[in-house]
């Protein structure tokens, strides 16, 4: 049943504001606003609308693209909850994952100036690789292009050269010395190879030519997604920006692109400077400004605000929508002697403000610039003491970073198996996810019947699973002790989950992720944790929950807290060992101090140890702190 567009309203929210409903009815458009202002629940409830309403209707899609794997999984979360019945007209991936399944699918139509004669390998150069191809070059190149070859940058050469140059279907004489340094860059990197070695900017490229030589795919894709969102909208780079101009730049396609210029902490990876200003100007689009926030109390909005004016001298002020629940001052400077005290001071506060509220550890989080792995033993340890957890969410597990492993549906999907097999029953929100993830997962997923299929192969698979379960004891129950062959434990379980699911199947259909190489990361990532939980815990009802680690204080840095939110944030060591770079890119290094500020909702405590070093580098950001009038306080 469709929905009047007059009638439509949101989901789950009493409300947007005046500004986002205009928004949400436009046509292409920019909305830009910052922190907390609920941009990404924008997207989220206009592709309600959109399918709702009609105005995206059966096969059409959405395309959705994030930067980040976490950021297209939330934002697939957020639809996957209110709209289960669209969810799979919803793809919501990341750019790369996009383009690289372009090449992955058509690298056939690429002109054969570009033949790929068999597969690729995924390889990043470093610096020194970019400073020796520009160094022989300058040295080889023709005469009128040496000394334009010697003035390029070499850590701008990929990102803002390569990134936008669109490939000729027939390669041209160049006419200038970038035109020569990027031919031969490919001519060398990619033309001279059978395998060749390519990284996600050449696969962008090579999407884009595949597109543009093909009218007939870009027909499909613009039919298949007539509707295109870009979250993050400041962090995306030449190459990026090339693409989505060249692919969905016309009539044919909407595009709403939402972000906040002041939090574009993605420079260093080559990001366009005003990706806003290009965009408004080449999709001819509606620029909306929100102006309400959604995440943080007054007190809070004020400080992010004169750090906003720093960046933005033009921002608008943002309306607090959220009263204060807490008392006393809610953004403090606390200033230690010692890095023990420092740890014992913030593990001492979360333990009482835990006792005294209720709230759970997962409302707290300690966030610093960098090298968080440098303050995770002291923090563990303190949280320890007070009998909670940390949680480093910036650890590498395999080649994942923990926070993006627990937030992948397929690792999720395994470890919801294993919970539903070591429980009896009660468990109702693991039970419908891992449904609903199996029946994406099947192949009869179309079908009426895939649900009740899939509940009754999910009910012999659990019988199974507990009677193994049951026969296999973690614990040794004559000598009391945990059982040390985890390693064969995780290989045999991580068999019977994989043979369950049948991996070979969904990591060639492309479900749970965009690349089977994807699927197979997640899955090594998935044993080694598994592996290392196995040693701690006693007994398989636990396995699931030790896994998860949902109720532990997360540490992590300004990037990977980018979008996140809680209500107390311990913003630890604001002094120079963690800022040392703040001077060289002041913009940048205060972009990412406004985005670490404002994923506090309710308290922000800074934390500064002498041990670590001085401030002299940050005095700049020390100041606007002081004209906030925040309470300096010395803990000892
Ligand atoms: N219209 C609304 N009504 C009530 N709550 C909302 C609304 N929009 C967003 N929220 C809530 O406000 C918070 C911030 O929303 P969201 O994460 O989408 O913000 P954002 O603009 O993407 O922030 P940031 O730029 O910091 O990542 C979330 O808890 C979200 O659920």
């Amino acid at each position: 049943m469709r929905t009047d567009p007059a009638d439509w309203r949101p989901r789950d929210i009493d409300d947007l504001e005046p500004a986002a409903w205009d928004a949400l009815r436009a046509g292409t458009a920019s909305v830009t606003a910052g922190p907390g202002a609920g941009k990404s629940e924008f997207l989220a409830q206009r592709a309600g609308f959109l399918f709702e309403t009609g105005l995206c209707r059966p096969p059409q899609q959405i395309l959705a693209i994030s930067f980040k794997r976490v950021a297209a999984a939330n934002l697939r979360r957020r639809v996957r909850t209110r709209l289960p019945e669209h969810v799979d007209r919803f793809a919501s991936m990341t750019f790369d994952a996009f383009t690289k399944s372009i090449v992955d699918r058509f690298k056939d139509l690429l002109p054969p100036a570009w033949t790929m004669s068999g597969s690729y390998r995924i390889g990043f150069a470093n610096q020194a690789e970019v400073r020796d191809f520009l160094g022989n070059l300058a040295v080889a190149a023709p005469e009128g292009f040496r000394s334009g070859v010697y003035g390029i940058r070499q850590n701008e050469f990929i990102n803002n050269l390569v990134g936008p140059y669109e490939l000729e279907p027939e390669p041209r004489e160049p006419t200038t010395a970038v035109d020569y340094a990027v031919q031969q860059w490919w001519d060398q990197k990619y033309r001279a190879h059978d395998v060749p070695t390519v990284d996600f900017v050449m696969l962008n490229r090579l999407a884009e030519l595949i597109i543009r030589s093909s009218p007939q795919l870009r027909r499909a894709l613009t039919a298949t997604y007539p509707f295109v969102f870009v979250d993050e909208f400041q962090d995306t780079t030449y190459a990026q920006y090339s693409f989505l101009k060249s692919v969905f730049a016309r009539e044919s396609t909407t595009v709403t692109v939402v972000g906040d210029r002041k939090q574009r902490i993605m420079g260093w990876a080559g990001a366009l400077t005003d990706a806003f200003a290009e965009f408004d100007h080449d999709f001819d689009a509606e620029p909306f400004e929100l102006t309400w926030n959604f995440r943080s109390t007054r007190e809070l909005v004020e400080l992010q605000h004169r750090f906003a004016t720093r960046l933005d001298a033009d921002t608008l002020p943002q309306l607090s929508q959220v009263a204060s629940q807490v008392g006393g001052a809610p953004v403090q400077i606390w200033s230690f002697s010692t890095t023990g005290l420092e740890a014992a001071s913030i593990a001492a506060w979360i333990a009482a403000d835990i006792e005294q509220s209720g709230r759970s550890p997962a409302d707290y989080a300690m966030i610093a610039r960098q090298r968080v792995a440098d303050l995770e033993p002291d923090l563990a340890q303190a949280l320890t003491a007070q009998g909670l957890k940390l949680r480093n969410d910036d650890a590498l597990v395999g080649d994942l970073r923990l926070q993006d492993l627990l937030k992948d549906d397929f690792a999720s999907l395994l470890i919801g198996l294993v919970r539903l097999g070591a429980t009896r029953g009660g468990q109702p929100q693991t039970w419908r996810e891992v449904t609903t993830t199996l029946t994406r997962i099947s192949p009869n997923a179309r079908n009426r019947q895939a649900g009740s299929i899939t509940d009754d192969t999910l009910s012999h698979f659990l019988a199974e699973l507990r009677s193994w379960f049951a026969a296999t004891p973690l614990k040794d129950a004559t000598i009391g002790q945990v059982i040390d062959f985890t390693d064969e434990l995780t290989e045999t379980l991580v068999d019977k989950l994989t043979a369950f699911v049948n991996f070979d199947n969904i990591a060639q259909k492309r479900v749970l992720a965009d690349r089977p190489e994807d699927l197979a990361v997640t899955l090594n990532a998935f044993k080694i944790r598994l592996a290392n939980v196995l040693q701690h815990v006693e007994s398989w009802d636990q396995v699931a929950a030790a896994f998860i680690d949902d109720e532990a204080v997360p540490l992590l840095t300004i990037h990977r807290s980018k979008g996140l939110e809680y209500h107390t944030v311990f913003f630890v060591g604001l002094d120079d060992d963690q800022w040392w770079a703040h001077a060289r890119d002041t913009i940048e290094s205060t972009m990412a101090f406004f985005v670490g500020v404002s994923r506090a909702a309710e308290r922000l405590i800074f934390t500064q140890c002498d041990q670590r070093g001085s401030t002299n580098n940050i005095t700049d950001l020390y100041e606007v702190l002081n004209q906030a009038q925040v309470p300096y306080v010395r803990m000892g």
